[in-house]
């Protein structure tokens, strides 16, 4: 059985005056059946880049230099348009964006603005009952579907996205950041419903954050990304417990720990992906740095049961 969702050497560039910004560099990943994969990394990094490359949302100045994205064996980045719109986006393929809870138009109720993605995409069943099933798919009570998006509070507005997005039932949801700008105690209720709707509807779920304490609650893999490229991948339990590159280590000890009383950062900044350092992109940043690592750039390779791409293993 092929992976639910393969992405192969993925290159996004953005062309700029300062040049091309190179947001996702052969960037390769697979997300199986019944799977919630993690996408982690600090801003700037390309995750959104890369979800919204997935969904063919990109807009000049970004365009696609190179790659595949595969749905259960079949190409899809590069098929038509129009036969991508119909049968892949939203309704295999649907995603929340970063800060997607904001997206409702003010001026209609909730309800009326599912039912218009149910009638754009020719649903037939009964669009009223499906918009009542799809609230309590997400634990909102039907009634709220009937207000307008202001009179909901954050957290409840994000599960309405939520429910708009799984509207034409897809398998795979690309969840951007879904629960920044929420309470820490709303963000618990978002991951436990994504965890819920993984088991309930056999969803899988591409999950993107900053935050890997909040990822290590729900992923099964996470891939690690730095300036563009994926430089660790590895089961959650490897990646908490046995990190093995100096940026995923760094970045899990950057997690604020309450019984401490400061928080670690990573010392320096991300290079800029228009011009970026000859060798590991990390280089420039990491406190074990060699020769080699500012001459050559290291591939992704098995070490142990962690894929690392540092000269260090
Ligand atoms: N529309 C755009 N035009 C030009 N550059 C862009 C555009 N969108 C993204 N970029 C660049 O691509 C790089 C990756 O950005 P991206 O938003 O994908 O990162 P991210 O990891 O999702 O970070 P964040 O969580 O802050 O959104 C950045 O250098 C960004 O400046």
């Amino acid at each position: 059985m092929p992976p639910l969702l393969k992405v192969e050497n993925l290159k996004i560039y953005f062309h700029m005056p300062r040049g091309y910004v190179r947001a996702v560099d052969e960037v390769s990943l697979e997300l199986n059946e019944g799977e919630i994969i993690g996408v982690a990394g600090e801003s700037g990094s390309g995750k959104s880049t890369l979800a919204l490359g997935i969904m063919r949302l990109i807009m000049p100045p970004g365009f696609i230099e190179g790659g595949n994205v595969y749905f259960e064996g079949n190409e899809i980045l590069h098929l038509p348009e129009k036969v991508f719109n119909s049968e892949y986006r939203w309704k295999r393929i649907a995603m929340v964006f970063q800060g997607s809870m904001n997206g409702f138009t003010p001026v209609y109720r909730i309800r009326d603005q599912i039912k218009e993605v149910l009638e754009v995409h020719g649903y037939t069943g009964d669009p009223d009952q499906r918009v009542n099933e799809l609230m309590k798919m997400v634990n909102l009570d039907p009634s709220i579907a009937d207000r307008y998006p202001h009179e909901l509070s954050g957290g409840q507005r994000q599960r309405a996205f939520i429910a708009m997005a799984l509207a034409l039932n897809p398998k795979v949801l690309l969840a951007d950041e879904p629960t920044t700008a929420l309470d820490v105690i709303t963000q618990t209720h978002i991951i436990n419903l994504l965890k819920q709707l993984k088991k309930e509807l056999n969803l899988s779920i591409l999950f993107i954050t900053h935050d890997l304490a909040l990822m290590s609650m729900l992923a099964d893999r996470i891939y690690v990304m730095y300036a563009g490229r994926i430089v660790e991948h590895a089961s959650t339990e490897n990646i908490v417990k046995n990190a093995k590159h100096p940026y995923t280590k760094l970045l899990m000890e950057s997690v604020p720990d309450l019984s401490k009383d400061y928080v670690k950062g990573i010392p320096g900044s991300m290079p800029d992906l228009a011009r970026l350092p000859p060798g590991c992109r990390f280089s420039t940043r990491c406190p074990f740095v060699m020769d080699r690592c500012r001459a050559e750039e290291p591939k992704l390779r098995r070490v142990g049961e962690n894929d690392v791409a540092c000269w260090l293993y």
